[in-house]
């Protein structure tokens, strides 16, 4: 065969079907193409009356409305924008995925770029067919000479085109709903998918029932009320920062989430080089734990809507703070509801980041107090983001707060600091303010506080934090017994200690009827406490990471025997048991017993059984008081 060239042609009866089908994945954004167009439409017909191309004749009015009539199951977009002559209906809807956006922008790009464009790819109009049985347009063209045109087809590959006698500038389209397109008869259904997609775009939407019975008051007058816009035209993200007030930015949030809650604060993205990107992104208040998750970022292309919390542009982090972000030079493919991947996203998603380290970095230098007011509720994202985005973690680290049980709030270096000489690179922290209040108490005693670290993140947290900081260990308050509340000057020698320990635990192991029961004798510098319990930091996270996987059954028998029995030598019940040795009396087996319980119950709730035994015990102890 000879060489040949030749262009690929599409038949319009292979490619209907797959635009029906499978272009695009909801049906309602039909609703969000259309209006695009009309938008565009105008946006074209403003920027040609700059140039001096276009007379709008006194009509600057401009609009969008949109229609539904049940009776005749019709949807109707009209606008009055720049319209389409004969030739332009012949090239830019009979030729399928030839844009006049794209044509428009070639042609003018050179003279100033003030508005965006939405169209692209020369499909939107046709997503009408998902739900239209028939689709008509009717228009006429902003230029002097026009005629008004008029186009139908019934989503096969024929058309009609014929003259109209419409004598306003711009274009109506018809949709004819068939039964796909059922659901577009309901008028909240229409009027939820405006607001969904073109809560921003730049021209009013009105919407409107086909002969709606007017409104009357109770003397049967007809009420007249002003037609409302469905849409917000210029949306704050699009003002100059140093121009919105805290009330708008407040008001913005309220309206746009639907949170009646104050956000605690805001950043204003706005950035034109070497990309465009406006948004605003809040830091909600958080009711509980499990709020964080509900974050929500609205992802905007030009204004008009793209889709909610799309990971591969917004750091996954983020996704738990709310926001607007809206950046036209998206690389968004045809039905605009996911991203290409390429390394531009990977930029706005660390500018985005660095926004926020940057925020929050000056907020902690000039704004300290008002930081420490929001570091309980934004703690779980900071940390959350620190874990997931490297760079997060290393603009923020230094930041980063922690609560004292003191309700003080420091910072690691601070933490330090304060326990001059005390601490060997060890935090101390609490999981449970109530429950831990014994040890907590102990060791403000002695002059060290512990920090307080109750959210679910925070195990991950501290393993993270252990990770990158390898000389700094973070250990709950029942952990172990810190050197500062030892009485170092009391210790015995190791032959007497082993003795000791070798006593206690006989005696203990006998009262307790408990085989692995591990002692440790200490001199407390306190004499108030008899016993208390401590399970290593090693076995307590290994003992939460099972419960986490759920393998909580495997803990009790391979864990138990980890937690240790910490003995005071300077309480005088631990000394009468040491003075009678391995003697065994009623009044042994009753201390030990009720040493253990209460240390055990200082430390965790105790079984039902155990707490039955420590009852009885108890009323026994306080009969034995009386005679
Ligand atoms: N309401 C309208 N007024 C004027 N021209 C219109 C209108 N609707 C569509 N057009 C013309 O038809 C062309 C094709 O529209 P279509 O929605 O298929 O694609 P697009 O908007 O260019 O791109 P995309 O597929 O990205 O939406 C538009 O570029 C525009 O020139």
């Amino acid at each position: 065969m000879s060489k040949e060239k030749g262009n690929l042609s599409i038949h319009s009866e292979n490619i209907f079907p797959i635009i029906k089908k499978w272009l695009y994945s909801d049906h309602d954004i039909f609703i969000r193409e259309l209006i695009s167009n009309a938008c565009d439409a105008i946006t074209k017909l403003k920027r040609l009356n700059s140039l001096g191309e276009a007379d709008l004749d006194g009509k600057t009015d401009f609009q969008v409305k949109v229609i539904l009539d049940k009776t005749a199951r019709t949807l109707k977009f009209i606008d009055n924008g720049i319209g389409m002559t004969e030739e332009e209906v012949k090239k830019y809807i009979n030729q399928i995925a030839f844009s006049g956006a794209e044509d428009f922008l070639k042609t003018y790009k050179d003279k100033g770029d003030a508005d965006q464009i939405i169209g692209h790819f020369g499909l939107g109009f046709y997503s009408a067919f998902m739900v239209a049985d028939i689709v008509e347009i009717d228009t006429l063209s902003y230029k002097n000479e026009a005629g008004a045109v008029k186009w139908c087809c019934d989503g096969g590959i024929e058309f009609e085109m014929e003259d109209s006698n419409r004598r306003e500038r711009g274009t109506e389209i018809t949709l004819h709903l068939g039964q796909q397109g059922e659901t577009f008869l309901n008028e909240y259904t229409v009027k939820s998918t405006i607001e969904k997609y073109c809560s921003f775009m730049p021209y009013p939407i009105y919407f409107d029932i086909a002969d709606k019975e007017p409104e009357k008051d109770g003397e049967g007058n007809i009420i007249i009320t002003e037609p409302k816009a469905l849409n917000d035209t210029l949306p704050l993200y699009t003002k100059q920062p140093n121009s919105c007030t805290d009330e708008e930015y407040k008001e913005f949030y309220q309206k746009t989430f639907k949170d009646f809650r104050e956000p605690l604060f805001w950043i204003h993205l706005n950035m034109d080089y070497p990309f465009n990107l406006k948004g605003i992104l809040y830091f909600p208040k958080l009711n509980t734990q499990f709020d964080t998750m509900e974050g929500q970022i609205k992802l905007y292309n030009s204004q008009v809507f793209v889709a909610d919390n799309i990971k591969e542009a917004i750091p996954e982090f983020l996704l738990l703070l709310k926001g607007i972000i809206d950046c036209p030079d998206l690389p968004l493919n045809v039905s605009r509801s996911f991203l290409q991947n390429d390394g531009f996203v990977r930029k706005i998603s660390d500018y985005i980041t660095k926004k926020v380290a940057d925020k929050l970095n000056s907020l902690f230098k000039s704004e300290r107090e008002n930081f420490q007011k929001f570091w309980d509720d934004i703690s779980p994202f900071v940390k959350y983001g620190l874990i997931k985005d490297n760079k997060f973690y290393e603009k923020i680290e230094s930041i980063i707060l922690y609560k004292t049980t003191q309700q003080q709030y420091v910072t690691l270096e601070e933490y330090f600091e304060k326990h001059d000489g005390k601490l060997n690179k060890e935090v101390y922290y609490v999981t449970d303010t109530v429950q831990q209040a014994q040890y907590i108490q102990m060791m403000q005693a002695h002059g060290i506080e512990a920090v307080v670290l109750d959210h679910g993140i925070d195990s991950a947290f501290i393993s993270h934090l252990e990770m990158k900081k390898n000389d700094i260990s973070f250990k709950r308050v029942d952990s172990n017994i810190s050197e500062v509340i030892k009485d170092m000057d009391e210790a015995p020698d190791e032959e007497t200690a082993t003795k000791e320990r070798d006593i206690l635990t006989k005696v203990f192991k006998n009262a307790l009827n408990k085989e692995d029961c591990q002692i440790q004798l200490e001199s407390l510098k306190s004499e108030d406490v008899a016993g208390m319990i401590i399970l290593s930091e090693e076995s307590r996270r290994m003992q939460e990471m099972m419960k986490m996987y759920s393998m909580g059954e495997l803990n009790a028998g391979m864990m138990g025997s980890e937690e240790t029995l910490v003995l005071n030598k300077k309480h005088p019940l631990v000394q009468y048991i040491l003075e009678r040795g391995e003697e065994k009396t009623e009044a042994v087996d009753l201390i030990a017993q009720q040493v253990y319980d209460l240390a055990v119950l200082s430390h965790k709730s105790l079984s039902p059984e155990a707490m039955t035994n420590f009852i009885k015990r108890s009323h026994q102890i306080m009969r034995y008081m009386i005679g």
